[in-house]
Formats: C-alpha cells, sequence, structure tokens
C-alpha cells in the first residue's frame, strides 16, 4: 500500500520552498544593483549577452542534472535576466536625472483603475517610485493638458498595439504638445470575457467596451452574434458599470488583473485575434531627460516635408549613412493642409551621439518643420537565445 499524502502538508512544504526562493531572487537583485554600480564606474554597456549566454548554457547543464528541462530553465532565466537588466537601466537612469528621484509620482492615464493604462503606469514605476497618486482620465487629451498645467509629473498614453496598430488620435495630440517622451512600457494585453456574477456564455445579451479591444477582440465578437455592443470611455469605466449591474446578461471587456479590481471574474479568457497581443505606451512629462550612454535609446522624431518630391527619402538616406537604426515610421494628415502629412520616426540611437545630431540638422535642410520628441531607454529587453546544440 502507498504511503498516505497529507495535500495540506505538501502544500505547506511548497509555500515554504517559495518563500526561500523569493529570498534568493532578492539577493540576486542586490547583486545586481552592485554590478550597475561597477559598471558606472568602468563605464561598461548594462547589456552583456555573451556573459548572458554563458548563465544561460551552464544553468540548463545544471538544470538536466536535476532533473529539469532545459526550456523551463531558460524561460525563469531570461525572465529573471529582463528583471536584472530593467533594474539596472532605471538605476543608472536615477544618477544621470537626480532630479526624477523622488518618492511620490503622480501620473494621469486613461480611465480609472483596472485600465489597460492603469497597469501600465503602475508596471513603470514599480521600479521608480514608492507611491503612484493615480489621476484617471477620461481622454487623451485631458492626460496632455494636467500634465502641462502641472497637475501631475507624467502621463502614460497607449501608442500602438500588436493587432491594431498606431493609435492615430494619440500621434495627432502629439503634433501639438511641448511635453517630451521621457520612457515606454510595452504592456501584454490579455483580453477576457468578465462579468460580475457567474452565468454562460449564451446567457449575454450585452457587452459593455472600448473601442480599441472591440477592434482587438472582433473575431471573437463577430461570432456573438444575439449580443449588443455599448460602447464605453475607457476598459476601466466599462468595468466598474458591469460591477455596479450585477447582472447575469453583461459583460465586459478586460483584463483578469484589472478585473479583479472591480470583484470581475472572467467567463472566457484569450479573446483577442491575436494571441501574442501587446501595447506600447509611452511616458510623457514636462522636462526631458538624459538617457545614460551605458543603455540603449531610442530617440522620437516628428517632422514635414511639405509637397517636396522626394524629401522624406532624403531625409531616410541620411539616417542610412550615418548608421542609425529607423525603428517606426508613422505619418498623419496635418489638420488645415490637405495632403500634407507629419512623419513621426522612431530611431535606435541616444540623442547625445553625435551622428545623430549631424543627421538631425542634415534632415533639417530637407524639411520645413523637424523636431525631436524625446530620447528614452528602450524598455524591450529582447531575450538572449541559446544555440539549440546546448539545449
Ligand atoms: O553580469 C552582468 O554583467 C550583469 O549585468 C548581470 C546580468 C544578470 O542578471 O545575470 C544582467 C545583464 C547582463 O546582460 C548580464 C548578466
Amino acid at each position: 500500500m502507498s504511503e498516505k499524502l497529507d495535500l495540506n502538508v505538501i502544500r505547506q512544504q511548497i509555500t515554504e520552498l517559495d518563500q526561500e526562493l523569493l529570498v534568493l531572487f532578492a539577493k540576486r537583485r542586490a547583486l545586481t544593483l552592485n554590478v550597475a554600480k561597477s559598471k558606472v564606474q568602468q563605464v561598461r554597456p548594462i547589456r552583456d549577452k555573451q556573459r548572458e549566454q554563458e548563465l544561460l548554457i551552464s544553468l540548463i547543464k545544471r538544470g538536466k542534472d536535476l532533473g529539469l528541462d532545459a526550456h523551463y530553465v531558460t524561460s525563469i532565466f531570461q525572465s529573471i535576466i529582463e528583471d536584472s537588466v530593467l533594474n539596472q537601466q532605471a538605476y543608472l537612469q536615477s544618477l544621470a536625472n537626480p532630479d526624477i528621484q523622488v518618492p511620490t509620482v503622480s501620473v494621469a492615464f486613461l480611465g480609472d483603475k483596472g485600465s489597460y493604462s492603469y497597469l501600465a503606469s503602475h508596471r513603470y514605476f514599480s521600479r521608480r517610485a514608492e507611491k503612484i497618486v493615480e489621476h484617471g482620465c477620461q481622454s487623451f487629451a485631458d492626460i496632455l493638458q494636467q500634465v502641462e498645467s502641472g497637475q501631475v509629473d507624467y502621463g502614460m498614453l497607449p501608442i500602438e498595439n500588436t493587432s491594431s496598430g498606431s493609435i492615430n488620435e494619440v500621434y495627432d495630440l502629439l503634433q501639438h504638445t511641448n511635453l517630451s517622451i521621457v520612457g515606454e512600457i510595452t504592456q501584454p494585453i490579455e483580453h477576457c470575457l468578465l462579468t460580475a456574477v457567474n452565468t454562460s456564455l449564451d446567457k449575454i445579451k450585452t457587452i459593455y467596451a472600448h473601442g480599441q479591444p472591440i477592434a482587438q477582440c472582433s473575431n471573437f465578437l463577430d461570432k456573438q452574434r444575439d449580443i449588443r455592443i455599448e460602447y464605453c470611455d475607457s476598459t476601466a469605466d466599462a468595468m466598474a458599470q458591469v460591477a455596479e449591474l450585477q447582472s447575469d446578461s453583461i459583460a465586459v471587456v478586460g483584463s483578469e488583473e484589472g478585473g479583479h479590481l472591480y470583484q470581475l471574474h472572467a467567463l472566457e479568457q484569450s479573446i483577442a485575434n491575436q494571441n501574442e497581443n501587446h501595447s506600447r505606451f509611452i511616458l510623457v512629462a514636462r522636462k526631458a531627460v538624459d538617457v545614460a550612454e551605458q543603455i540603449p535609446a531610442k530617440t522620437a522624431l516628428i517632422l514635414s516635408t511639405g509637397q517636396k518630391a522626394g524629401a522624406l527619402v532624403e531625409c531616410l538616406l541620411v539616417l542610412k549613412e550615418k548608421g542609425i537604426n529607423m525603428c517606426k515610421l508613422e505619418s498623419r494628415p496635418i489638420q488645415g493642409r490637405p495632403w500634407e502629412e507629419m512623419f513621426y520616426i522612431d530611431v535606435e540611437a541616444n540623442l547625445k551621439n553625435f551622428a545623430l545630431q549631424e543627421a538631425i540638422s542634415v534632415m533639417a535642410e530637407h524639411t520645413n518643420f523637424i523636431k525631436v520628441l524625446g530620447c528614452y531607454p528602450i524598455e524591450h529587453i529582447s531575450p538572449t537565445n541559446v544555440p539549440s546544440s546546448e539545449i
């Protein structure tokens, strides 16, 4: 007869082990902060992909001895290294910009508690401030106005989504603001159908949602033929209304994490058209930041060329000649000037970089307007892969 296993006892052992793991994670974090300090002294870049690869290979080997498979070990340590790089970057940025180092920050974002912008704001500042004073806004214009007028320190704005593309309204507002882009964050968007009470999909008559999630979940929503869609100002607004109504025939499109703040539960998970659904957010402030040279930086430019033939090509050729990588090109109409376009260009370079400064001054000869929207650390940490022969 096999030995009787007490579930509660085993769970207690797992909990204790997980607590020990947390202590080890914290110790590792403290060590990586010392690494950052030593890199400041030696002026070395934060990222060292060769070291990451050697570390991963040795951990995969050790993991195999312990019966852990290579993919499991790789994904755990890629996430630990990502955290380490982001923490080190945040530390260097605090040294380069001592005035942004404050315990409490105020942030304006779209919607209330639980909106994707709320989640992005909390994630971004989790390694930078002790406390966030939240300012939920009803529109993107309202967010910019709050920062411009000094009512808040920062504004968090979604700029593009992997499924529905660029957020035109935000691009258009950037044409007229004096604010600077000082940071970015990519937030996974995991749309679920949430309800306030226990129910089933066949009982749902109305779905509340914001326009962006509606576009991103169009395949799922188109299949729900008899369900009415109620457009809301934001995801948080939609969740608050559904929580208030407490009905078994009403659901809302939102994140499970955000829904928890309103006691909502997931009826259906992963309802977005694309499984890999991410939104990139930008953070704006009144004052531009300096990006430490050991950190990969992105610079955002905005320019117009009038209707001069070939002027945009000339600008892009300048970037090519200077060896500067362009990672985004977007165009938007200019209000009041039919058929003229405003171009938004993101390049992977630090504004302090001489080549970029030269490129901007040559580009100015081909444009009738050019402005730097901001220079900020690249927050996307591409994982270091291990050669398949090592797996
Ligand atoms: O060893 C370093 O240089 C570190 O910065 C630490 C670390 C890590 O967390 O292991 C993080 C970033 C580097 O790309 C390599 C490794």
